[in-house]
């Protein structure tokens, strides 16, 4: 098995150091090349647990196998686009594309690479700007063209369009569909939106209200490009089986916030 998420669980303790336990015994099989979209209602873990296959962040429980190896840290292995850009605001656009890259390609492949990425993402004219010079949905366009640069063999994305603007989003899904078709990278994908993960993932796991397990493990046999209307019947069926998560999360916060 390419990623092996064995019985993880993942407990926070507050400053009253009261438990506040994520999610639960998640068991997750996931096979090299596979397109996964992780949806729930919010607060059910989803970022958690992206965070800790990652290994940015440990489990309290459990443990996770990328190739047969327990992950037990970042690494090259992996590389990771978060809900917000994260750049270093003291380099370039092309510099930022390049960082990563500086220990295992020359200057001359470092440029090339970052000119490609960048013209992907539609920001060929702004290479040489700073961070700040650019909208947050630039900035994004840029952290994701950074993570698909470095080539890492499973990508983790963070619900990377949600701050972009519908065109923007749509135009950056045809093309992560178009690179996930080539390269046959390994996606594990955190959207809140039923629409997205359809269009985009082979494999849609629903996680439930906290403390989260997972409560449906779907299949999508659309063909590709996924159309609107060829997506409906599936939608309809995922909003149902949301809805109900929604609502006892929605519960549950009463509860907690009544209590504090
Ligand atoms: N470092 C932390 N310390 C304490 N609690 C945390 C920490 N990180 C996350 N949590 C809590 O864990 C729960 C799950 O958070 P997480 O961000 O993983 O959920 P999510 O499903 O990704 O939510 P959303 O869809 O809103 O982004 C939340 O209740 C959050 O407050």
């Amino acid at each position: 098995m390419y990623l092996k998420i064995n019985n993880v669980s993942k407990t926070f303790h507050n400053e009253k150091d009261q438990a506040l336990t994520v999610f639960q015994d998640i068991d997750l099989d996931i096979n090299e090349g596979e397109f996964v979209s992780l949806l729930g209602p919010s607060g059910c873990g989803k970022s958690t647990l992206l965070s800790i296959i990652a290994g940015l962040a440990q489990p309290s429980s459990g443990s996770i196998f990328l190739e047969n190896a327990e992950v037990k840290g970042p690494g090259p292995d992996k590389s990771m686009v978060f809900q917000e850009a994260a750049l270093f605001p003291w380099l370039t656009v092309s510099e930022n594309i390049r960082f990563p890259l500086r220990k295992s390609l020359n200057k001359k492949d470092q440029q090339d690479v970052a000119a490609d990425y960048l013209q992907m993402v539609h920001l060929s004219n702004f290479a040489n700007h700073y961070p700040h010079e650019l909208s947050g949905g630039m900035q994004q366009r840029v952290s994701i063209a950074r993570a698909l640069a470095m080539d890492a063999k499973l990508l983790l994305m963070d619900e990377p369009f949600g701050a972009l603007d519908e065109q923007t989003r749509t135009v950056l899904q045809d093309e992560l569909e178009k690179i996930w078709l080539s390269a046959k990278k390994t996606i594990i994908f955190v959207t809140h939106s039923i629409r997205e993960s359809i269009k985009l993932a082979d494999r849609i796991i629903i996680m439930g209200a906290r403390p989260g397990t997972i409560i449906s493990d779907i299949k999508v046999d659309l063909p590709r490009p996924r159309l609107q209307k060829d997506m409906a019947d599936l939608e309809e069926e995922l909003l149902i089986i949301l809805k109900g998560e929604i609502q006892k999360v929605m519960k549950e916060e009463l509860r907690y916030g009544g209590s504090r």
